[in-house]
């Protein structure tokens, strides 16, 4: 049981792919995010590896209601406690610890605790999360190895990143425990230096046309 005001599967169910964006500057988050938004994409995924991602997860929230913006790079309690005070719906992380767990769960947001091999998909699992990411999918084994993991645990499902791309997200689609793919093609630092955001609406248009 937990008190997360939306579910994890709600999270995965709002599109098929999960732009993970560094932003530098607070004054690029309104433009990033509406620039997605209107290639159709509504899931945000703002990394902690930047100074001010504290402050562009909350101006988004602020600013546009209608995104579902989640905070990436999650690491432990405090920063989830940082990211759900700025207003995130949801939070990722790229790993697991056991106090990253036991914090999601008394927390108020989803958090997706990230996974690469079998054990931390079983701590997983014993904590109660069944919504996982999985990363770094291409260097972890790709669509080899979470078909191989849907075998025993075929209750578990996934969103994958690290090493996606337009030329291979169709693949980590078309399995059955994959929900949605996450990667950070959708929004390329050229793009973003060039405050080029048409770029990044032609690009998601094209990836939630399947
Ligand atoms: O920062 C995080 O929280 C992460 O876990 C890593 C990101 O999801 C991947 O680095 C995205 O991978 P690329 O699409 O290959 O750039």
């Amino acid at each position: 049981m937990n008190n997360w005001k939306i579910s994890s599967a709600e999270v995965f169910s709002q599109g098929p792919v999960v732009p993970v964006l560094v932003i530098e500057n607070v004054e690029d988050a309104i433009p990033i995010a509406e620039a997605l938004l209107e290639g159709g994409i509504s899931v945000l995924e703002v990394t902690l590896r930047t100074q001010s991602a504290i402050e562009i997860i909350q101006k988004i929230a602020d600013n546009i209601p209608e995104a579902y913006i989640g905070a990436g790079t999650v690491t432990n309690r405090e920063q989830l406690k940082l990211v759900t005070d700025a207003g995130a719906k949801f939070a990722i992380s790229p790993g697991l610890t056991a106090d990253l767990l036991a914090a999601g769960k008394e927390g108020t947001i989803p958090l997706i605790p990230g996974i690469s091999n079998i054990s931390d998909l079983m701590k997983a699992n014993d904590a109660g999360y069944d919504h996982l990411k999985f990363f770094p999918a291409e260097a972890a084994g790709g669509t080899k190895t979470l078909k191989s993991i849907g075998g025993p645990f075929p209750n578990t499902v996934f969103c994958p990143t690290g090493g996606i791309s337009l030329s291979n997200y169709k693949e980590y689609l078309a399995l059955p425990n994959v929900r949605c793919v996450g990667g950070s093609w959708l929004a390329p630092n050229e793009a973003i230096e060039n405050k080029d955001w048409k770029v990044l609406t032609d690009l998601a248009n094209e990836a939630i046309r399947l």
